[in-house]
């Protein structure tokens, strides 16, 4: 590839970790996702949690109802793992055609996360039947200790809660998500096949002096929180290494303004119609553009054992506005890099 291309075809891209909410933010955020991406992992953290196939089903019906005319858009179902997720719910997901993984929050570690798991270890009979029928285990991995630091609460998780994990059900294939840190990366590239991770574009671009040097910055505050530039380093090094153990997973998750510019301001950014360009520039920075493709519309399905996507998506070096915001309802909802300059846009689809 020439060095400063003006124009990259790619895959058509997926996104592997999207939260898309329900209601008023789902119709204004739908659009945007299914404008660039061809599927997407869909967070089960609405309040109440999908926890059932049959909440996933209908939030599925939702989300389709939500999408522009035409669309092909097509959102991967997730159920939200709890205490009482028994093994018999796994055999519905994976029967049911809709389901195409099970998502582990910590109780309390991150935007409604209350219903989640306690205890990890008293779900073995749920997670050794999720390791039969081949059902991927999507972990937010970060310790809720109070005791641990709130920037060592991902390598804390790897250490107390994933390793023991892996030992008590080797055979299940886990996705860690939104990798933040070098303990992260090493553990994912030195795991088996069956281990993998997602990347997000903040993790890829920013570093913590961007959330808090000259002033706190709330549309850049996400869980896991940005680490310091040795870690982001790590994270790059491991998207652009070519391994297919590491994936676009956006982790785009749409707040409205209020919540987050707030005394008690909440965890999540809103990507979704950055997110391409983003994970361009990225990659542009560390000279691995060649392997952007992979990474946003290869790998991710490898993995999920689902076909590539056969379409393509342009991107052009054509500076361009992020909005300041979006309307959505009454709110309005702050992507990342609000109001600055992009340098790839995407410029269309074609088969
Ligand atoms: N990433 C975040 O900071 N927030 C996500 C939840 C999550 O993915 O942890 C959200 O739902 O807002
Ligand atoms: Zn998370
Ligand atoms: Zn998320």
């Amino acid at each position: 590839m020439e060095t400063n291309p003006q124009r990259l075809t790619l895959p058509r891209p997926d996104d592997w970790h999207l939260h898309l909410r329900d209601g008023a933010i789902l119709e204004a955020v739908a659009g945007h996702s299914a404008a660039t991406f061809a599927r997407a992992i869909i967070m089960p953290n609405l309040q109440p949690p999908v926890t059932t196939t049959a909440l996933a089903a209908e939030y599925r019906e939702r989300i389709r109802a939500a999408l522009p005319a035409g669309s092909d858009f097509q959102p991967l179902m997730t159920l939200y793992l709890t205490d009482n997720t028994e093994p018999a719910e796994i055999d519905r997901a994976v029967d049911s055609g809709l389901v195409f993984a099970v998502k582990l929050y910590p109780a309390g570690a991150t935007t409604h996360s209350d219903a989640g798991v306690t205890d990890l270890a008293t779900l073995t009979p749920t997670l050794e039947r999720m390791a039969e029928r081949g059902l991927p285990l999507l972990i937010h991995g970060e310790v809720t200790d109070p005791a641990v630091d709130i920037f060592d609460r991902e390598a804390v998780f790897i250490e107390r809660v994933l390793t023991p994990l892996r030992t008590r059900v080797p055979a299940l294939r886990i996705v860690l998500e939104h990798i933040t840190t070098r303990q992260a990366a090493e553990w994912v590239r030195d795991a088996d096949d069956g281990v993998a991770a997602t990347i997000t574009p903040q993790h890829l671009l920013h570093n913590r002096n961007d959330l808090l040097v000259g002033g706190i910055r709330p549309h850049r505050y996400c869980l896991p929180i940005l680490k310091r530039e040795e870690h982001r380093q790590a994270v790059v090094a491991a998207a652009t290494s070519g391994s297919p153990k590491f994936f676009a997973g956006t982790d785009s998750a749409p707040h409205p303004r209020g919540a987050k510019e707030s005394a008690c301001g909440c965890a999540g950014i809103y990507s979704a119609p950055q997110a391409l360009p983003l994970y361009a520039e990225a990659f542009e920075a560390a000279g691995a553009l060649e392997r952007l493709g992979d990474f946003v519309g290869g790998f991710g399905a490898d993995f999920y054992r689902l076909p590539r996507n056969r379409e393509t998506v342009e991107l052009v070096r054509e500076p361009w506005t992020a909005p300041t915001a979006y309307p959505a309802g009454e709110e309005t909802i702050v992507p990342l890099r609000a109001g600055e300059t992009l340098a790839w846009r995407v410029a269309g689809m074609s088969d």
